[in-house]
């Protein structure tokens, strides 16, 4: 029998044929640079397409058998180094009898957006259960050649499409929500941090080894504010979800522009650092007092060059990724559907190859 937490059984840690990952989320000693991809599950591939089908994502993602295949693709077509649950930040909102759909070219939509209360109550009754296909995806995947990353959205991105109603630029509605309604403000951070943490918590009892949270819009957030009315329920989430997953890598990606931001959060429980491309990574690491692993920070525009520039691109990264406590390499924000496949398995095979080949030459003691 394994350990018993809140008088639930948890099942054992995985053993994964590949754990460069979870070993480099640890600051172990690794042979070579690891690589996933933010949104890898292939728009750009045309196999995605035909598992898909015509389903939209939510549809397709509670479909068991689809979703493992689709989790499992950018391991076999590009050999990437971890898989990602296929499901959305939204996944748990639409779960919570929220009407969310995906409109091609648009995203996420979510009519009617949150006004009041009793949406709150409907988010405080949510429980994991009512995703058990998320369960049952990661559960099928305990066999899995490399680790999986579970995930949700933070507190302050989903509270941005739940008040927005969908994408936004400006934030507005989500800004006066803290600017003039703080109480309110309140209570829907509150219970998404609640929720985010059972819904976690959830997937790494189903098997998940990683555990990232994506805070994608953060960035549109002066310090100030971000310190005031967002931080504070990052802080208690990761502390929840250390609590209660005290051997899970916990990763934070506070998204698109978020440099400025990186001081403040050098505090957090967190093992992992997201870092996108507009800070170079020595200095997010200076930024953030050498605290985390940094994943990054690759431009996913620059697979539109051609294979020498993207090369080139690709060196700089990993040459900053050493002056860094540890790095995992990534792109700094998701692939887009235009990405060509054959490129991105270019640049994943140059990562492993070039990041091997630096590290054995640092062995060595000589320079790379
Ligand atoms: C902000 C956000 C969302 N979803 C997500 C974020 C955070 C990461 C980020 O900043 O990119 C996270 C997400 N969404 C999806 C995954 C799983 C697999 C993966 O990473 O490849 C993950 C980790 C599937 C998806 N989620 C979505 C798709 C594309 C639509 C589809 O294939 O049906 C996928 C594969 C739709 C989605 N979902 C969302 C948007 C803005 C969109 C549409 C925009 C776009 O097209 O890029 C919300």
């Amino acid at each position: 029998m394994g350990p018993k937490r809140g008088g639930e059984e948890i099942p054992p840690p995985n053993r994964r044929r590949n754990d460069l990952f979870v070993r480099a989320a640890r600051r172990e000693a690794v042979e070579r640079v690891p690589v996933w991809y933010m949104r890898q599950a292939g728009r750009y591939d045309p196999l995605y397409h035909a598992l898909k089908g015509e389903r939209d994502l939510l549809t397709a993602s509670r479909d068991v058998e689809t979703a493992v295949r689709i989790t499992l693709l950018p391991v076999d077509r590009l050999g990437v180094d971890a898989a990602i649950l296929y499901a959305d930040i939204l996944t748990p909102i639409a779960g919570a009898g929220f009407d969310v759909r995906f409109i091609e070219g648009k995203g996420p939509v979510i009519d009617p957006p949150v006004r009041g209360d009793e949406d709150v109550a409907r988010l405080r009754a949510f429980a994991p259960e009512r995703v058990s296909f998320v369960g049952e995806i990661l559960s099928a995947l305990r066999d899995a050649p490399v680790p999986v990353i579970g995930f949700a959205g933070a507190p302050f991105t989903v509270a941005s499409y739940l008040l927005e109603g969908g994408a936004t630029r400006e934030f507005r509605r989500t800004k006066a929500a803290y600017l003039s309604a703080p109480a309110f403000w309140h209570e829907l951070l509150e219970a998404l941090v609640d929720l985010t943490v059972d819904y976690l918590t959830y997937q790494a009892r189903s098997g998940a080894d990683v555990l990232m949270l994506f805070d994608s819009w953060v960035g549109a957030l002066s310090p100030w504010d971000y310190e005031q009315y967002v931080l504070p329920y990052v802080r208690r989430l990761f502390q929840g979800l250390r609590r209660e997953n005290p051997g899970h890598v916990l990763v934070y990606y506070p998204g698109v522009s978020s440099g400025e931001l990186l001081p403040l959060l050098s505090d957090l429980s967190v093992d992992v650092l997201g870092v996108d491309w507009r800070v170079p990574l020595s200095e997010a690491a200076v930024r953030t007092r050498g605290r985390f692993v940094l994943q990054g920070n690759y431009d996913p525009s620059w697979l539109l060059a051609p294979e020498n520039l993207l090369e080139a691109y690709a060196e700089r990264v990993l040459e900053e990724g050493e002056q860094t406590p540890g790095h995992i390499f990534n792109v700094g924000h998701g692939l887009f559907p235009e990405v060509d496949l054959g490129k991105l398995k270019h640049l994943t095979d140059f990562v492993r190859t070039t990041s091997a080949a630096r590290r054995r030459a640092q062995a060595k003691g000589g320079s790379p």
